[in-house]
């Protein structure tokens, strides 16, 4: 572990065809601290954590965990491909939650969080399913260890998916849009344990279009536009004091308020 931030996100560009996703992306995310990423559609927010997560390549720029290059290693003086079984490595060290839960469907739910512990991190399988408990305990499901997916509700999946990004002790959390696929009534139950999760100083990148939730649970909050971060501060400089004409037209779509007119943009 260094000093500097759990994770350093420098320049990172990604194109999809001919279209600039990460247009020169910058990010730093200390120990503790809560990031939330907002932004229209479209933007990279997605794409920003799936890089961070080694889900996408990068076409330009480095990513750091604990000071370490992600995805890449020098060889000969030369940056190369990690191996499949590193990035696997580096990967297991952060804990990513989907949009859509990605649960295994034909594991129970005790399964499902027990299995990464024992197969990436070799932990013995009594105490990974000691931890897998202790852990669908804190996420209100230790009652449902023995169910399988389908048995629950949609923010019963998330919460068991959260668990299961917690199991093998990630160093950061990445959360893709975690309420986005729920039924409205669901996802209060969600949001209430990535708020339980922040109070405890766990380290989170989350990705999110509920823009309350953005505003209370974050140290900081970055607004992504075109593949760039077009603005980033305190929830109050970017909630109540937008800079950006841009950004109090987007943030005007939640509130319903109508931005100021500037000429400029
Ligand atoms: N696998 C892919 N192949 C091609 N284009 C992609 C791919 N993934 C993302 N893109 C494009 O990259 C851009 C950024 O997408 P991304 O999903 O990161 O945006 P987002 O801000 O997360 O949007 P949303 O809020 O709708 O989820 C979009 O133009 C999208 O169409």
């Amino acid at each position: 572990m260094s000093d500097g931030p759990v994770l350093h996100v420098r320049d990172v560009r990604k194109r999809f065809g001919g279209h600039a996703a990460l247009d020169g992306v910058s990010l730093d995310v200390h120990e503790g601290e809560v990031v939330t990423v907002i932004g229209p559609s479209g933007s990279g927010k997605s794409t920003l954590v799936r890089c961070v997560h080694q889900l996408e390549s990068i076409d330009g720029g480095a990513m750091y965990l604990d000071g370490e290059l992600l995805g890449y290693e020098t060889h000969r003086g030369h940056l190369r491909p990690l191996p499949d079984r590193r990035v696997a490595a580096q990967r297991s060290r952060m804990g990513m939650v989907f949009q859509q839960f990605n649960l295994f469907g034909h594991w129970s739910v005790l399964r499902n969080v027990v299995e990464a512990q024992v197969a990436v991190h070799g932990r013995d399988p009594a105490e990974a399913r000691a931890e897998a408990l202790r852990l669908l305990e804190r996420v209100g499901l230790a009652g449902r260890a023995d169910a399988h997916p389908r048995m629950l509700s949609g923010g019963q999946q998330q919460r068991v998916a959260i668990a299961r990004a917690l199991a093998t002790n990630p160093r950061i959390m990445l959360f893709d849009e975690p309420t986005s696929a729920l039924d409205p009534e669901l996802v209060d139950e969600v949001l209430s344990v990535v708020r339980d999760l922040a109070r405890g100083g766990m380290t989170m990148i989350i990705v999110t279009h509920e823009m309350s939730f953005a505003r209370e649970v974050a140290d900081r909050c970055v607004f992504m536009e075109q593949g760039r971060v077009a603005a980033t501060g305190t929830p109050e400089e970017i909630f109540d004091d937008p800079s950006s004409p841009r950004l109090r037209a987007f943030l005007s779509r939640f509130t319903g308020k109508t931005p100021v007119e500037e000429s400029t943009s």
